[in-house]
């Protein structure tokens, strides 16, 4: 089946307000699931990234490349900064209080990242169309003001929690069930969506 392929939201749609019991600019949001290659703490070769919130609905994470992250010697692999950047847009959700999932990511790669540099990331939702969230991010290498190395545009559609019940393996499922921590996320979602 086609799709559209637009990463931008519609002309009438407006950059959106943080949800009104979203943390203040500043918080580390911490992982959002322990197993998560992104974010999570329990996954032993993954990037462990940790997000902070920004101003309006945006956040800011920084990506320390190392020799783990090699495609080329000594420069990182695209796919896994296309990671990186999934996992900072992914985070808008907990800003505007829905969970949501990544349906198109879009990488545009405009200089090598080498292995020691850090790429601060910032991500920020350009709109919101329904279940729609246009979102979008820039990569400066070494400093908040660096070169532009890496941008991205995202299309996240917001889904409930019954998606990740209905399509995560079993195991993994009742698993993350029995941390608080995720139920709390899960409840505070549901209740004031
Ligand atoms: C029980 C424990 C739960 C624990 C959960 C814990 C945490 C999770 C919570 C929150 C997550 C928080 C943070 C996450 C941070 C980082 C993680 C990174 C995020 C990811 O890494 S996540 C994995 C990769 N991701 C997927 O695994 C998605 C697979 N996929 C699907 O699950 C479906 O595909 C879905 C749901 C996307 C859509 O399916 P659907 O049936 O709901 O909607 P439908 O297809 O009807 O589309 C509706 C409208 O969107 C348009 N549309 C759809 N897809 C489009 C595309 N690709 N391009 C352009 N337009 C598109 C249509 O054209 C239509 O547009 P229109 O309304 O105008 O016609």
């Amino acid at each position: 089946m086609s799709r559209p392929t637009s990463l931008t939201p519609p002309p009438d749609v407006k950059a959106p307000d943080p949800h009104p019991s979203a943390p203040p600019p500043g918080t580390e949001l911490g992982e959002h699931y322990d197993g998560c290659f992104g974010c999570g703490e329990e996954q032993e070769n993954g990037l462990r990234l940790r997000t902070r919130v920004g101003e309006g609905v945006s956040v800011d994470t920084e990506f320390v490349v190392g020799p783990g992250h090699q495609g080329a010697p000594g420069l990182a692999h695209g796919g896994l900064l296309t990671c990186a950047f999934d996992e900072a847009l992914g985070m808008l959700g907990f800003l505007l209080h829905t969970p949501a999932v990544t349906a198109r990511l879009e990488t545009d790669f405009r200089r090598p990242v080498p292995v020691g540099s850090t790429l601060y990331i910032h991500a920020w939702c350009a709109g919101v169309d329904g279940r729609k969230i246009y979102a979008k991010a820039v990569g400066r290498l070494d400093a908040l003001d660096g070169p532009v190395a890496v941008e991205a545009s995202a299309l996240f559609l917001s889904v409930g929690f019954e998606h990740f019940v209905e399509h995560g393996r079993p195991e993994e499922v009742r698993r993350a069930m029995e941390n608080p921590d995720v139920l709390k996320a899960a409840r505070a979602f549901e209740v004031n969506p």
